[in-house]
């Protein structure tokens, strides 16, 4: 059985349901909006989803768009994975973006919207230098190693 952790959550909401996930073995367990959203054509939205909840130390939970929404409206989250840090005790809430052109989408209370990933996070020491070590990649990146579709791969602008 994989690892499991407890993690207290208290509703803001007695109406609403806890965060469940949808299938043995899910990372996420859903998000479900507070209230009812209606978001134009390239409208955002923060999103109450009426939890609250506690980590323990050296957790951290990642509120992640739903394919779904993503797929079939356009819908992500703006600050996508939102970080919920160990010791943040207010609402979660949920950075809505719809960016479909025409259409608006409406969002219902109650409706899944996102999906919490809880995780354990490392917390780094930082230790300044005045030069990294090298590696076989270095400082290339933003498409260094080509691929994309049309374009020929190029060593130039890495
Ligand atoms: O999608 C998100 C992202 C963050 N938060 C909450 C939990 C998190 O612990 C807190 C702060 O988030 P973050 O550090 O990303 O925001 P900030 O803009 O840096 O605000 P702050 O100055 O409060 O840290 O806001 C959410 O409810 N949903
Ligand atoms: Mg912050």
């Amino acid at each position: 059985m994989a690892d499991k952790v407890d993690v207290l959550i208290k509703r803001l909401d007695p109406g609403l349901p806890v965060p469940a996930y949808a299938h043995p073995g899910d990372a996420g367990a859903d998000l479900v909006a507070a209230a009812d959203v209606e978001l134009a054509p390239g409208e955002r939205a923060v999103v109450p989803t009426g939890v609250a909840i506690a980590l323990p130390d050296g957790y951290a939970a990642f509120v992640h768009p739903r394919s779904g929404l993503g797929a079939r409206f356009g819908v992500t989250i703006v600050n996508a994975p939102g970080t919920v840090d160990a010791g943040y005790r207010g609402e979660i809430k949920v950075t809505l973006l719809n960016t479909d052109l025409r259409d608006t989408v409406r969002l219902r209370r109650g409706d899944r919207i996102a999906q919490l990933v809880v995780q354990r996070v490392e917390r780094a020491v930082f230790h300044e230098v005045t030069e990294l070590p090298g590696s076989a990649r270095g400082a290339g990146g933003f498409g260094s190693t080509g691929g994309f579709p049309g374009h020929q791969h190029s060593q130039e602008g890495a």
